[in-house]
Parts: C-alpha cells; sequence; structure tokens
C-alpha cells in the first residue's frame, strides 16, 4: 500500500522563502514578475480575439521613444505605493483572480498558472513558472495579503487572499461594498515589514530595487510615496528601451552611448563593445570589453535581462569558458532561469545560446587581432591570456595567434612565426623555472628558446606542433642545452683532477653528480641540469630523513636513488677557478657546497633542510679557515716585531 507524503508546511516555506534566494532584495523582483505576468495574461485574453501581439512592442510604440508617457494604447501599469508606515502595495491592472482561481493557485505551493503542464506551453510569455516566487516575500514580511479581482469574470466578487509565514492561509470574497474591494480588475499585494527589516520596504530601497529590476520591464512602473502630510509623490521608474535598441544618429554617438551606459550599469569603462544579435534566440545586448586584465578563474559576472527583467547582476555561465575577457549585459527571451532565477538552466536553450554568443565574440577578437593596428595591439596587450585560451580550441585563432602573440625568447621578444623564420624551429621550455635555468646560457649562445611556461603556453605550442608538421617544434631542458658546454682543454683537465674528485665526493652523498666544463657567459658559476625525476627522488630522501620512524619507512619504499641531479661547475668563472685552486680540502670542499646551494636557488627550488644544512656548514668551514688564516698571519706578525 502507497502511502502519501505528510508535509511540513511551515518548514517547506520557510526553505522556499529564506533559504532559495541569495538576498532578501529579490521579493520586489517576484511582485514585480507577477504583476508583469498578470498583465500579459490578460494581453493574452484579449488577443485571442485581436490576434497576438508583443506587450514590449505595444509599449515602445506608445511611448514612441521619449520616455513613457500617458497615452491611449492600453497598457498595463504597475504601481509601487510607500505608505507612511512603513507598509508597500504592489497594484497591478493585470489578470486578476477569482475566488476559484485563488484557492487553486494560492492555495498550493508549487501550482502557477504559467505553465500548462500537459501540453507543455506557457513558459514563453510568462517570467514566472515554478509556482513559488510569492513565498519571496516571507523573508521581508510574516504576512502577504492580496487582493484581486478578476477581468476575465467581472461578475465574480474581489477576493482577499493573506498568507502567513507558519504555513497558513485564509481566503475570502469581499462584498462589493467592502472599502478593501479594488474598484478595477487586477491586483494588489500588501506587505507590512517584519521587525528589524523595515529598511526593505522604506522608499528609496523600493525605488532602487524597482529601478534595478523592473525599468526596462513593458508596464507602466510607478513609484507613489505617501508624505506624512498625507499628499502622494509619483515617479515614473520606467525606461521605454533597451539602450543597445535605441536607434542613434551615427555610429559615434551609439558607441558613446554604449560606453557611457557600461559604466553606469557595470561600473567600468569599457576597452571596446561587442554587439550582440541572435534574433533566433531572442537575444540582444552588448558584451564590454574589461579594460584590464582578470584571471581565467575569475568568475564571468553578466547582467542578464530576462524579457526585460533583471534576473541578475552576476549571471555566469551565458558564455563559453574562454571569453572570461568579457562582460555582458543582455535582455534575452529564450533561456529559462533557476527557480532561484539568480542563474541559467543549463539546457539545449542555453548550450546553443552559449555557442552562438561565442562565435560572434570570436569573429569579433580575430578581425580585431587581424586588423594589427593600435586597438588590436591594445586588445592584445592587455587580454593576451584569452587570446591563448581561445587559441586552444580555435584552429583559426591559433593560426593568428601564431603571427600576432609575442612570446618571451632567449633571443628577445618576438612571434612564434617570426622565431620560426629566423632560426627554422622552436624550442621551448615547459616550465618558468626550466627557462630560467636554462635562459642564460641559451642567450649567451644565441640559441633560441621560447619560455612556455605560463598559463596556456605549453598546450599552444603543442597545439602548433600539431596543426603544422612541417615546423619543428620541440621542448628542450637543460641537458639539452649541454651540448654547448665544452670539454676541458687536457692538461686544464688533469690539472684539476684531484680537485674535482674531493669535490665529487662531498656531494655524492646528497645525490648530486659533479662535472667541470666550460661555457659562456663567464659570470655564470654553475649550473644545475634539469632532471625531474632526480628532483622527486631528492624530496622523497629529504622527506624521508625529516620524518618520523613510521613514515620514513614508508617514504623510503619509494627512494631508491637511480637518478642523480648534475651540477655543471663552469671553468671560465673566477669563482669556480679560486674553489678549485684551495689546496686545503675542507676549505675547497665547503666552497664547491656553496657553489652548489646557489645553482640550486637560482634554479627557483626550494631549498630543503639537507641543503641549508650544507649551506651552513659551508659558511663555517670558509668562516673558520679565514679566521685560522688570519691568526696565523697575526702569529708570524708578532714573531717578527
Ligand atoms: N499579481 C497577481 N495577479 C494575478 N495572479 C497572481 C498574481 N500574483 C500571483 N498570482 C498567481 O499566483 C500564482 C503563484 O504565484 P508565484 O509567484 O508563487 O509563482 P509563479 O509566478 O507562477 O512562478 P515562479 O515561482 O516562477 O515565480 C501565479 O502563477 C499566478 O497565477
Amino acid at each position: 500500500m502507497s502511502e502519501t507524503f505528510q508535509v511540513d508546511l511551515g518548514g517547506i516555506v520557510d526553505l522556499l522563502a529564506r533559504h532559495l534566494y541569495s538576498s532578501p532584495r529579490v521579493y520586489l523582483r517576484e511582485l514585480l514578475q507577477n504583476a508583469t505576468d498578470a498583465i500579459t495574461a490578460l494581453d493574452e485574453t484579449s488577443a485571442t480575439s485581436e490576434g497576438p501581439s508583443d506587450p514590449a512592442r505595444r509599449v515602445d510604440e506608445a511611448a514612441g521613444g521619449a520616455g513613457v508617457a500617458d497615452t491611449e494604447v492600453v497598457r498595463g501599469s504597475v504601481t509601487l505605493r510607500c505608505g507612511a508606515g512603513g507598509t508597500l502595495e504592489v497594484s497591478d491592472s493585470g489578470v486578476g483572480l477569482t475566488l476559484a482561481e485563488a484557492t487553486e493557485l494560492l492555495a498550493t505551493i508549487g501550482r502557477s498558472s504559467k505553465r500548462d503542464l500537459e501540453l507543455g506551453t506557457g513558459r514563453e510569455q510568462f517570467l514566472g513558472q515554478f509556482g513559488i516566487g510569492l513565498l519571496s516575500a516571507f523573508m521581508v514580511t510574516d504576512e502577504i495579503e492580496l487582493v484581486s479581482r478578476s477581468s476575465r469574470t467581472p461578475d465574480a466578487r474581489a477576493i482577499r487572499w493573506t498568507g502567513y509565514a507558519d504555513g497558513r492561509y485564509s481566503l475570502v470574497e469581499l462584498a462589493d461594498d467592502d472599502p478593501r474591494a479594488p474598484a478595477r480588475a487586477g491586483s494588489t499585494v500588501r506587505l507590512a515589514p517584519r521587525r528589524d527589516l523595515e529598511h526593505w520596504l522604506e522608499p528609496a530601497t523600493v525605488e532602487a530595487l524597482a529601478v534595478d529590476y523592473g525599468s526596462l520591464l513593458p508596464v507602466d512602473l510607478r513609484l507613489e510615496v505617501e508624505q506624512p502630510d498625507g499628499s502622494v509623490v509619483t515617479r515614473s521608474l520606467s525606461e521605454t528601451d533597451l539602450p543597445w535598441e535605441r536607434r542613434y544618429e551615427t555610429d559615434r554617438a551609439r558607441e558613446l552611448a554604449l560606453r557611457e551606459y557600461c559604466e553606469s550599469a557595470l561600473g567600468f569603462a569599457p576597452l571596446a563593445c561587442i554587439p550582440l544579435d541572435l534574433p533566433v534566440a531572442g537575444l540582444s545586448g552588448v558584451a564590454y570589453v574589461l579594460p584590464s586584465a582578470v584571471s581565467p578563474t575569475t568568475s564571468s559576472a553578466h547582467r542578464v535581462y530576462l524579457k526585460r527583467m533583471l534576473l541578475g547582476t552576476s549571471v555566469d555561465e551565458l558564455l563559453p569558458p574562454w571569453a572570461f575577457f568579457v562582460r555582458c549585459v543582455v535582455n534575452t527571451t529564450a533561456v529559462r532561469p533557476t527557480a532561484s532565477r539568480e542563474g541559467l538552466y543549463e539546457d539545449d536553450i542555453l548550450l546553443a545560446t552559449r555557442d552562438a554568443l561565442g562565435s560572434t565574440i570570436r569573429r569579433w577578437t580575430l578581425d580585431t587581432l587581424a586588423m594589427r593596428d593600435a586597438g588590436s595591439a591594445r586588445l592584445l596587450a592587455v587580454h593576451h591570456l584569452a587570446v591563448r585560451a581561445l587559441a586552444l580550441v580555435d584552429d583559426d585563432m591559433l593560426d593568428l595567434a601564431v603571427e600576432v602573440l609575442p612570446f618571451e625568447c632567449t633571443t628577445g621578444q618576438a612571434t612564434l612565426a617570426e622565431i620560426h623564420e629566423r632560426h627554422g624551429q622552436i624550442h621551448f621550455t615547459p616550465t618558468v623555472e626550466g627557462y630560467r635555468r636554462i635562459a642564460p646560457v641559451a642567450h649567451a649562445q644565441d640559441l633560441p628558446v621560447v619560455n612556455a611556461g605560463y598559463v596556456y603556453d605549453a598546450d599552444l605550442l603543442e597545439r602548433v606542433r600539431v596543426r603544422r608538421p612541417s615546423w619543428s617544434v620541440t621542448p628542450v631542458s637543460a641537458s639539452d642545452v649541454s651540448q654547448v658546454l665544452l670539454p676541458l682543454e687536457p692538461l686544464r683537465a688533469l690539472e684539476t683532477t684531484d680537485a674535482l674528485v674531493s669535490i665529487r665526493g662531498s656531494l655524492a652523498a646528497g645525490g648530486c653528480d659533479v662535472d667541470l666544463r666550460t661555457f659562456e657567459p663567464s659570470q655564470i658559476p654553475s649550473m644545475l641540469l634539469d632532471d625531474r625525476d632526480a628532483d622527486h627522488e631528492q624530496e622523497v630522501s629529504a622527506a624521508v630523513s625529516e620524518a618520523d620512524d613510521l613514515w620514513g619507512g614508508v617514504l623510503g619504499e619509494f627512494s631508491q636513488p637511480s637518478h642523480r641531479r648534475r651540477l655543471i661547475l663552469n671553468d671560465a668563472n673566477p669563482a669556480v677557478r679560486d674553489v678549485l685552486g684551495v689546496s686545503d680540502r675542507a676549505v675547497r670542499e665547503a666552497g664547491a657546497r656553496a657553489l652548489y646551494v646557489t645553482a640550486l636557488l637560482q634554479s627557483g627550488r626550494p631549498l630543503p633542510l639537507h641543503e641549508t644544512d650544507l649551506m651552513n656548514d659551508a659558511l663555517s668551514t670558509l668562516l673558520r679557515s679565514a679566521t685560522a688564516a688570519r691568526g696565523a698571519a697575526d702569529d708570524r706578525e708578532g714573531e717578527t716585531t
């Protein structure tokens, strides 16, 4: 036998009203949305006899692009009235509700008049669909009152529904002479503020929220504020058209207006404006290029209007991930919001919209970069990371990036195309540390090596290698550069043999082999050849020696040293020659340890405990030897005087 779930209404109301939305501010959005939908429903009713109509268009036509003025064309109005006692009334001239409709719609959480479950229709015209939005008012009040008179059934009596935050409600018909019954068709929602939340219903807050969420709605939106003396101040909050859909005298005037809008709505002066127009997706707007670089991981906060109502100012997921260098303002009729209306529902429509927007921004970026003018240089200087990100997923952008993207190279900054043309091949290091290690030597030898250690670069070079099979694009490590390290003259090799053996002995225990070569530039005393495995093993052995018995045993399993670091000492360097020439073995080995630690530091590796000890030992030995030498010299001086 199956049973029906029991529902804790108070809990459900609390969950939906207080935990679905990120801020109480959305209560006004939901009320504006219900009022607009009620006007749309009225419009739909009359359209059945008159033919289809677009409420947004009707308002624009009615306003004539010159502000919302009184007009003979019938259209809906929504009035927000802030009462002197801190209350708020939201009245609409919409379709209204009969007792039967209110019983069905307002008494059942999740029931909505705006979707036909069987036919799957309704969503296109209306903003709401989930049947929970009204509950958001419980974020600012404990009691919602709705009085309504139906326009579809003019003979029906007005109704009064009151909902309470604990899940109760009452619903009554109002007598025609009841002063609370609305005179005309439509609905009024009344809220009294919850204690300590009065500010959400104050005139200044209501005005700011209404302008933000509703100024572009296709209704005549007004704010009425009751003054202490009983008079009422009225203000129109409606704007007639979307800034990017206005007609402008010239392209320049349009550009300036769109920039100005960006500064006021998004708070920055854009580098450029990219028009967005996807009639099939019912989307129009502007993508603004950010004036400074941002990290690819920054979440993209777009300002999204759904059927001219502001959904949110931080809507993510509208664009492909590589388009992190723009912020959009769009109005759309097609994409679906999530139930909280703070994000977009990830469905086929959103996927198609994202693809289409991505290709508009991609086309603009390709065209702008191809111009090779001041604008493209600016775009590249600020947003080269985005260009790199796009080149990873787009062949056309990859081809362009090869021509225009500058890379750090040991022979100077250049594009990949320039490097290939000059040298016939492209060598690169996949890490910044690797580059730092070999750059001085490669530079002195005039070997072109590209630093591909920054975000996306190694993958980008890999893509270039695959896309241009005739090009030689190869990763290099310090050991590849060792070809330029020359062996010593036989006589010098003989001379240094003993010193080298003792130095090798002193560094062998630390997992480092030592070689003596000569290379340019002579200012570089030594080089540590890159061997990732050796580095890893070095870290493990350090951990083993520092760990307690249990962990030392476990880690020790992984450290069977077979890979070793190679320290190449440069015989052309005066300090190295000094160390090799010292007759005192302890001092020589201390000098070698100091050279090793310096090479480690130069290669950007962290200095583990073992190496720090080496450095300290070396310093003490050198200091002791210097003091002893000084003492001996003083003694000799004393004997002669
Ligand atoms: N001002 C109004 N005029 C007429 N009917 C209304 C009004 N406000 C609410 N309703 C009715 O109450 C129902 C429930 O409203 P509610 O805001 O909870 O959900 P919704 O708007 O349908 O969907 P969503 O949760 O997506 O906002 C609506 O579908 C509508 O039929």
